[in-house]
């Protein structure tokens, strides 16, 4: 049994893996048979499909088989022994070891081909669309007008002991997935927030607290992780405290204080999250660093504290250093406690978490926590391609929009003077204030936003039994933009019986979007696709389907 093998990678897959197949005894699947032995029909002719990561359409490789299923492999790429036949320079002197932009060496035109192909094979493979149809609605992916330093927001992490031999670094996730490499070079990055991470980074160290490992996630079964920079390392040591861990108690709320335990036990600081945005004046550009970290003791708050009051001290740019403390063992980048938020004097002061972020002529102000796309310039592609879009097909004088999952209302708002009412659904609470303020400082009386989970708050607008008490309203038209994991089964049910004649489904993962297509199909018929490179170099692609009633 081989575990290196060369492979000829045939396509790009939805998480950016190259596709390959292995022919005849080349490799061995479920317990040593070999390929095409045991496979399926389909694999028994075809190959056995093995998933690289690293490997790009048109290479050929060298890989290394890292897993084994009973129809499948998935393998490492360890050298790429012949280029494809068209390839471009690598942008980023990190390409090879960070995972950041896996597709940097692909032409920009062949990413938005590749985009638009796993985009089509979901809607009609999972989605069950006819092929045919989806091809002659969708004709291609609207591209980035930046390729280099795109992004508003960066998400590090901190990684290591801070010992000799494993000294703390802040980076990106490495390419095979395994830890977090130092990106000096980024090439996402200005040269100004490269300064602020190294500095961050150097300060980090000096604290003398090592970064947090997320250890024996399985046990604690915290939330699923989205989209994150950090993966821990896999034997997890931590330096504060050696305690090893304990089996979880079936009492959730020891298990809890458990799991709270294990954080404290298992390192210090986690990410950095760096933002880009507009000061009060709506004219500064500025950067706001959000530092999360598990939760500490005040001298380790203190610790946070300095490393925030230096870094503002040293870097004008730098509007506020806002601290975290999120408890739950896993590699979100997302805070749960707010500790501090400290201004460019270093004082304390809430406003120093808000900056604002232009979009379609307007200001939308922003919390350093909050959603909002990460490239402002596609993100503005996106508005127009979705305004266009409910403007061809919203056919009433001042319709009603439902704007499910709104964060701090864009694009919606956009919008607003358009419809007659437009309501707000969206989870995190400060998002929903701030969606509120974003209205009335747009001078919108109509518009009206509420806190809460999707499907619950879509339940009552939708009731399911004709006697509910709540009065049902009416929407003309919906705009979802959901996270990754698309709609929950219970808001995609409300969501179908509110009947509104127009759907605008916004997602950032085709593969979740084509999921639910196959329930909205029933009721609804897809009439425009559309999508948008927001993170070139990347296999992710936003796209954009509008549904009308049968
Ligand atoms: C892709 S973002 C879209 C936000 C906004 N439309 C925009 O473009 O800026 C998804 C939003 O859904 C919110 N969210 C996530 N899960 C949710 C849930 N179960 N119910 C309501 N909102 C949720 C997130 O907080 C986030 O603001």
């Amino acid at each position: 049994m081989n575990d290196t093998i060369t492979l000829q990678i045939e396509s790009l897959t939805h998480d950016g893996r190259g596709l390959a197949r292995a022919h005849g005894d080349a490799i061995s699947i479920s317990g040593s048979a070999p390929a095409g032995g045991r496979a399926s029909g389909r694999t028994r002719n075809r190959g056995t499909v093995v998933f690289v990561t690293g490997g790009l359409p048109g290479q050929t490789v060298r890989a290394r088989i890292t897993r084994r299923k009973s129809s499948f492999c998935e393998a490492e790429m360890l050298e790429v022994l012949q280029d494809a036949p068209r390839s471009a320079p690598p942008a980023c002197t990190h390409h090879g070891d960070c995972g950041g932009c896996p597709l940097q060496t692909m032409p920009y035109d062949m990413q938005l081909q590749w985009k638009r192909r796993i985009a089509l094979d979901a809607m009609s493979r999972i989605g069950g669309l006819d092929a045919g149809l989806v091809e002659s609605l969708f004709t291609s992916v609207l591209p980035s007008p930046a390729l280099k330093q795109y992004r508003n927001k960066m998400e590090l992490a901190f990684a290591g002991s801070g010992t000799e031999g494993d000294p703390l670094i802040l980076g990106l996730r490495r390419r095979n997935g395994r830890g977090v490499v130092s990106v000096p070079q980024c090439a996402l990055l200005p040269a100004a927030a490269r300064d602020i991470v190294r500095m961050a980074a150097d300060l980090a160290a000096q604290s003398g607290l090592p970064a947090h490992t997320p250890r024996d996630q399985a046990r604690y079964r915290q939330a699923p992780q989205e989209d994150t920079a950090h993966h821990g390392k896999p034997d997890g040591k931590g330096r504060r405290g050696s305690r090893p861990a304990r089996r979880a108690p079936a009492n959730s709320i020891a298990a809890a204080a458990m799991a709270a335990e294990a954080v404290q036990n298992n390192g210090f600081w986690r990410f950095l999250v760096l933002r880009r945005g507009l000061s009060a004046d709506l004219r500064t550009p500025g950067w706001w660093a959000l530092c999360i970290t598990s939760p500490g003791s005040h001298e380790e708050q203190e610790k946070v504290r300095t490393v925030g009051q230096k870094l503002l001290q040293s870097f004008p740019a730098l509007a506020g250093f806002i601290h975290e403390e999120r408890a739950s063992e896993d590699a979100l980048a997302q805070g749960q406690k707010r500790i501090a938020s400290l201004d460019r004097t270093g004082a304390h002061n809430p406003a120093s978490a808000r900056f604002w972020q232009p979009l379609g002529g307007r200001h939308f102000a922003l919390d350093a926590a909050s959603f909002f796309q990460v490239n402002t310039a596609a993100a503005q592609v996106l508005a127009d391609t979705a305004l266009g879009m409910l403007k061809r097909h919203v056919s009433q004088e001042s319709p009603a929009l439902l704007d499910l999952y709104c964060g701090v209302g864009a694009p919606g708002l956009l919008m607003a003077d358009r419809c007659g009412r437009l309501l707000g659904l969206e989870q995190d609470a400060k998002a929903v204030a701030l969606a509120q303020a974003n209205a009335a400082a747009m001078g919108f009386t109509h518009c009206s936003y509420v806190a809460g989970d999707a499907a619950q708050r879509l339940d009552r607008l939708a009731p399911a039994h004709e006697n509910y008490w709540h009065p049902t309203e009416t929407w003309d038209a919906v705009l979802v933009d959901p996270p990754r994991a698309g709609l929950a089964p219970r808001a995609l049910n409300a969501l179908l019986r509110l009947n509104a004649h127009t759907i605008l489904y916004v997602s950032c993962n085709p593969a979740t979007l084509a999921r639910d297509a196959t329930r909205l199909r029933g009721a609804y018929r897809l009439v425009e696709m559309a999508a948008v490179d927001l993170f070139p170099h990347t296999p992710h692609v936003e796209c954009l389907t509008l549904w009308q009633s049968l």
